[in-house]
């Protein structure tokens, strides 16, 4: 089966909080991406709320609840536990824990498993005590994969910012690749399923899927939000599902 794509929705709340209205809909734009075909809506609330809000997440688990029952909600974010409060109020089916401090522009790196694996290990107990699936953010390595294992997640999610980095450079953008494929292979040696994510686009998917055809799900914001404002969000889903590999 190939791999699932789960739209994140941070971008579109960028745009709607640039005024005091209610538009762009987040909920509307999640709708119009599960209906589309898209497998699952994903955010990522920041403790500054500069895009997805916290009020965004009960209408965003009602909105699969009630419309899209097969759809799953994946919540990701440093686990303070403001944020993991959050997490047991919204129920998403999987949550994805990311070492991002409170001033970083964006994720750009992943767990140090062999420093954190104490930190993340009860954390990680206590989400997966409330049903919740965990991935770990990773970067795109096989160092510490083994302690990222023995916390108990599920999944790993492999940055793929570096990949997507080098666009016009498709020397450096191979090896990338391949860091990438190697860590996924590792990873899934140990027994982790594997995610990928950040600054994915319809151009650097095919590759990364056939080189880890095993991927479980990418979670897409920033480059599917850019490419909705020229095509419609709708028709957009449906051009990413194809460049992971589905008909
Ligand atoms: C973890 C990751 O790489 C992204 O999911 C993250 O959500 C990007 O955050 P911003 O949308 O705030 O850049
Ligand atoms: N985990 C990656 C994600 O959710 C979206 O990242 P991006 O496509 O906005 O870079």
């Amino acid at each position: 089966m190939p791999v699932k794509l789960s739209v994140n929705l941070n971008a579109v709340a960028m745009l709607r909080n640039r005024r005091d209205l209610p538009w762009p809909s987040v909920t509307g734009l999640g709708r119009i991406a599960l209906a589309a075909g898209a497998h699952g809506l994903t955010v990522h609330p920041r403790p500054d709320q500069r895009h997805t809000r916290n009020s965004d997440l009960p209408e965003l688990r009602a909105l699969i609840d009630d419309e899209f029952p097969q759809a799953e909600f994946n919540i990701e974010g440093y686990p303070n536990e403001d944020f993991l409060q959050l997490v047991e109020k919204n129920q998403p089916e999987q949550v994805t824990l990311v070492p991002d401090d409170p001033a970083q522009a964006t994720s750009d790196h992943g767990w140090n498993f062999i420093e954190h694996s104490a930190f993340l290990t009860p954390i990680v107990r206590r989400l997966k005590r409330e049903g919740a699936r965990v991935s770990l953010f990773a970067n795109p390595e096989t160092e510490g994969l083994s302690a990222a294992r023995d916390t108990g997640a599920d999944r790993v999610e492999f940055y793929t910012g570096p990949y997507a980095s080098y666009h016009s450079d498709p020397d450096r953008m191979a090896a990338e690749l391949e860091k990438l494929g190697k860590a996924a292979d590792a990873a899934f040696a140990l027994g982790l399923d594997v995610n990928a994510g950040h600054d994915l686009v319809v151009a650097n998917l095919p590759a990364l899927v056939k080189r880890i055809p095993r991927l479980a799900e990418v979670s897409i914001g920033h480059g599917l939000t850019a490419d909705a404002l020229e095509f419609g969000m709708a028709a957009t889903v449906r051009r990413f599902l194809k460049a992971c590999g589905w008909p």
